[in-house]
């Protein structure tokens, strides 16, 4: 089944990268086929992009039942060399449809083709990666207390996994988990979100070209049955792990459910970062830093800065150099090129921004750029907003916002800052901006998160381990420790 019988069209190379089809038991090729349908939208035009099925409990028990079957050939047929081999074959053809890929993102998350080319090559390293990680997947041989025995320790495949994703970054978070569960010897159903399903079937449309055996990768494109589709993957019995990418309610949610048949779980929650910027900082490698993590794909980012710290005697110039930086960006439609900042997910998502900025100003903040829902684009555009003076109180200072407002906080000493930092229930990213190098190091272990950037705004790398602590998530992705999440001793 090809797709596109809709008023908007991506002009894609390739058009059969969107075939989008399940897999029985006995590997047959399937056709998704639903009752209802659900429309895909492009968030810079508001087109519908296409109709996908709606698939139900009892599709969702099919992929599962066939999964359980392909993840025996994964885990067992296939040689840890045959898993590498796979994945390197699909990270070529992720590569090799980079145009393709991107211009799905782009259509269905709005995100610019640059950024869109960038989180395809960041997807495709994590096959890379997990390609060199099949074949390392080692015991051990440890000497017990009594001298005559030797213990055997071999790693396993945990068996079939659950993966359910966010729209953020609709390739990149289905491949460091899919990429991990693979080379493990895992086969995976996922669950996409609502908004971006098409990046997921050309993925796995590139999966089944790279030799992932039929049913070993199964999407499940659903809208309303969100809720029964969630509740059979994570409470299946033939289910043994979830790996889920997304909001700290919703991942609570899930982990709750989990907890019938005792699945192991990750958790890749929401985030509060903060963003520490003392006096001795070098100005302009604290301003792009600051930059870099605050927009990338215009703050709907899970490690994106949520609020900046900055210290006073550094306070006025940084507010300068971020508004007059933000003033050049250019806001549109991610598929031109002179974009550099895209449309947020929907109009929901502008309101939500809206009420941000509104809440700040109301507690003393002002506005030195941006602040409004740029409508005059579309109802899904909010300017890239800098707001100066804001009260730690502010509601941008607690929620996440996955938006681009960039709350300044001013503050004096470096005890304040932490106690400010630290106070928070999300602990995933956080940031320092310093010339002192051990103030560096003594914060990156004071901060209370998963990972620190020091004088860097960037630090997603499939070298680094990924993840939370608190209530940002459970377990780590990407890196040497990726893979554990899919075996068991
Ligand atoms: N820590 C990370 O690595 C990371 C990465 C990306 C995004 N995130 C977080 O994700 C959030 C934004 O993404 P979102 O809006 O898609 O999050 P979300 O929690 O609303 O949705 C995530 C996924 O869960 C599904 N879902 C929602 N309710 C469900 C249910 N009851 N049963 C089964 N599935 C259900 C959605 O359809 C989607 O596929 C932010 O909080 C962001 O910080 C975290
Ligand atoms: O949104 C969070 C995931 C993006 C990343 O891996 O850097």
């Amino acid at each position: 089944m090809v797709l596109f019988l809709c008023p908007e069209s991506i002009d894609l190379r390739d058009n059969t990268l969107l075939r989008y089809v399940t897999f029985g038991t006995d590997g047959d090729e399937r056709t998704p086929e639903a009752k209802e349908t659900f429309s895909v939208i492009n968030p810079a035009t508001e087109n519908v992009i296409c109709r996908l099925p709606d698939l139900n409990e009892d599709a969702t028990l099919d992929a599962v039942q066939a999964v359980v079957k392909a993840s025996r050939v994964v885990g067992s047929d296939l040689s840890p060399q045959d898993r590498s081999d796979i994945l390197l074959a699909w990270k070529a053809l992720m590569i090799e449809n980079i145009e393709d890929l991107a211009k799905i993102i782009t259509s269905e998350n709005g995100k610019p083709l640059t950024e869109a080319r960038a989180e395809v090559h960041y997807a495709a390293n994590f096959l890379g990666w997990f390609a060199g990680e099949a074949l390392r997947i080692e015991g051990s041989v440890p000497r017990p207390s009594d001298r005559a025995n030797r213990v055997v320790v071999i790693r396993q495949p945990v068996g079939p996994v659950a993966v359910i994703t966010p729209w953020n970054f609709p390739a990149a978070m289905i491949t460091r988990k899919v990429g991990a569960a693979f080379a493990a010897g895992c086969g995976s159903v996922v669950k996409p979100a609502a908004e971006t399903p098409l990046t997921a079937i050309a993925i796995a449309e590139l999966a089944r070209r790279a030799g992932v055996p039929n049913g070993a990768l199964q999407i499940i494109t659903t809208l309303k049955n969100t809720v029964q589709v969630g509740k059979v993957l994570t409470q299946h019995p033939d289910i043994c792990k979830m790996s889920f990418t997304g909001s700290s309610s919703v991942g609570k949610l899930l982990a709750t459910q989990c907890t019938s048949t005792m699945k192991r779980v990750s958790l890749e929650l929401g985030g509060n970062a903060p963003f520490i910027v003392f006096d001795d900082a070098d100005i302009e490698t604290a301003t792009k830093a600051l930059i870099a993590s605050k927009f990338r794909h215009s703050g709907q980012t899970c490690v994106c800065t949520n609020r900046a710290y900055v210290q006073s005697g550094i306070y006025d110039r940084l507010l300068q150099a971020v508004t007059n930086e933000v003033e050049r960006f250019s806001l549109g439609n991610g598929m031109y090129s002179s974009t550099t900042h895209g449309p947020l997910i929907s109009p929901a998502a502008v309101k939500k921004n809206e009420h941000f900025v509104r809440d700040a100003v109301n507690k003393g903040a002002k506005v030195s750029v941006g602040g409004r829902a740029a409508t005059s684009l579309g109802s899904s555009f909010f300017e890239p907003t800098v707001l100066a003076n804001v009260s730690p109180d502010a509601l941008c200072a607690k929620e996440e916002i996955f938006g681009p407002i960039l709350p300044l906080i001013r503050f004096d000493t470096e005890d304040q800052v932490i106690q400010l930092a630290n106070d928070t229930k999300s602990g995933l990213a956080g940031y320092i901006a310093t010339g002192d190098l051990a103030r560096g190091w003594r914060l990156a272990e004071i901060l209370n998160v998963g990972m620190v950037g020091v004088n860097a705004g960037s630090i997603s790398d499939v070298a680094s381990p990924f993840g939370g602590v608190k209530e940002s998530g459970q377990g780590r992705e990407g890196s040497v420790l990726g893979i554990d999440e899919y075996l068991e001793a």
